[in-house]
């Protein structure tokens, strides 16, 4: 695939120019381009700027992802010597499609625009020139977690997976319903340093909808964040489990919130478990802890298997729910073959895209597992000329194609909300079931 390089556009939009570069993984001494695009970013989301030994840390992980920023600058100004007035970060890790099956997903991130500069256009303009390279270097899909709901439909951009905060009770006797084995032990966080990648990838390719985690996993979870107390750690503890056998299948990080808190509760920071086994050791573990009395957690999947590990499912109580991972088709033929399927089945899809990569009539057919996807004749004028006449099953946004594709979201709920349009009676529901998973859909990553 091909890689982004070094660019400069003048006069982007009236009197901004844009600026693309790939990380360098230098100190902020060596690089002040992309120290002042890190700036520029934290101030965007009203974060303190860090110096010194963080802010390289900051470029370092920037580098390990292989970010390439960009950003857009005063006419005439030279990066190094100005913050940017818009940024925007993007880089390629792998989306899980179901059963092990992936495609290779453009993330975005750290899109902010100057409260000074905004909506004059920057986002629009930073966002069609990346998604247009993401399209020629052959990417099949976008990905995003958004700061507000209402921004990216209209570049393309649907919600394919969603996570809730939920509070468990665990004061008193809280029962698992399910069988607990294996053994847990208390570990040094810096120790998930090489355990938890590992564990993580085993964990995310067995959940359509993951995203390889971004290197700042890499410092969250083992407490090594220098812009938080210089690295020195914050009180993370960190558990693993280990099966009968002593092969560690999942750990979980946490916190205890304070004896000023009215209920002793300790939150979840990362909780990776490759096995179902292991999910289940590591909450008869966190629901058994001493003094504490509940267990938070922001980043718990929809599909109540929480509820259902617990014999009193009503100890978990959903206090927040969230829009997570996002979607963006740029190529619908390698998306739609880019994943399993578990029944076979055939429709016509007519896509609208309001920038078009994605727009056309697509005959989507499964046989056996496998998809096969060509872009069907449509009438267009007189019969006579065009020798195949093709009727759309459905019509539909790509913005809602890219929600449905891995599964987690129903096109017939989609129908039902008026998003999608149905021409043949029945076709809606048969879409979902095609695109059906075998596992829940949840992204277990934040980017
Ligand atoms: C993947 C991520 O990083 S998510 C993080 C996004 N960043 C933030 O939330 C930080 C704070 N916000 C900002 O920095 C800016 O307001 C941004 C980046 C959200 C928008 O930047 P702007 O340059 O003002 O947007 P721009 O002028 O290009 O607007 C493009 C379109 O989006 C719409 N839009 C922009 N911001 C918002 C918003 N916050 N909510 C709803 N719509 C919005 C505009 O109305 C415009 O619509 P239209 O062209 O369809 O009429």
């Amino acid at each position: 695939m091909m890689r982004p390089t070094e660019e400069f556009t003048a006069g982007i939009l009236p009197g901004l120019d844009l600026y693309r570069f790939r990380s360098s993984g230098r100190p902020a001494v060596e690089d002040p381009r992309a120290a002042r695009m890190t700036a520029a970013v934290e101030r965007g989301f009203y974060e303190a700027v860090p110096t010194g030994a963080a802010l390289d840390q900051v470029l370092d992980l920037d580098a390990q992802d292989r970010r390439t920023y960009v950003g857009v600058y005063e006419a005439g100004v030279a990066p190094e010597d100005a913050e940017p007035v818009g940024t925007f970060a993007s880089f390629s890790k792998h989306l899980q499609t179901g059963a092990g099956r992936e495609v290779e997903g453009f993330l975005i991130s750290d899109v902010t625009v100057r409260s000074t500069h905004r909506r004059r256009g920057i986002l629009r303009a930073m966002m069609r020139a990346e998604l247009d390279r993401a399209a020629s270097a052959g990417f099949p899909v976008a990905a995003l977690s958004a700061s507000e709901a209402t921004i990216y439909r209209r570049f393309g951009f649907g919600v394919a997976t969603t996570r809730r905060t939920v509070e468990v009770d665990s004061g008193g006797e809280a029962a698992l319903a399910g069988p607990v084995s294996g053994s847990m032990r208390l570990i040094d966080p810096k120790d998930l340093r090489d355990l938890g990648p590992v564990l993580y990838d085993r964990a995310h390719r067995q959940s359509p909808g993951a995203v390889g985690r971004t290197a700042a996993y890499s410092v969250i979870e083992t407490d090594t964040w220098m812009s938080k107390n210089d690295g020195k750690g914050t009180g993370v503890i960190a558990a693993v489990h280990y099966d009968d056998g002593g092969t560690p299948r999942g750990y979980v990080t946490y916190t205890f919130t304070g004896w000023d808190q009215k209920i002793p509760a300790v939150k979840i920071g990362v909780l990776v478990a490759s096995t179902a086994a292991s999910y289940r050791a590591i909450w008869d573990y966190l629901l058994h802890l001493d003094l504490i009395r509940k267990v938070e957690w922001g980043f718990a999947s929809d599909d109540r298997l929480i509820e259902n590990l617990l014999v009193d499912p009503r100890r978990v109580k959903t206090t927040g729910h969230a829009d997570q991972l996002w979607l963006r088709i740029l190529d619908v033929p390698a998306c739609l073959t880019g994943r399993p399927y578990h029944r076979d089945g055939e429709l016509v899809l007519e896509v609208t895209d309001p920038l078009g990569y994605a727009a056309g009539v697509w005959r989507l057919t499964v046989e056996g597992g496998a998809a096969d996807v060509v872009r069907a004749a449509v009438r267009v004028g007189d019969a006579e000329t065009e020798p195949q006449t093709v009727t759309a099953d459905l019509t539909l946004e790509v913005a809602d194609l890219s929600s449905v594709y891995l599964g987690g979201v129903s096109a017939e709920v989609l129908r039902q909300a008026g998003r999608i349009t149905e021409h043949r009676a029945g076709s809606a529901a048969e879409l979902t079931a095609l695109l059906a998973q075998d596992r829940p859909v949840f992204c277990m990553t934040g980017f």
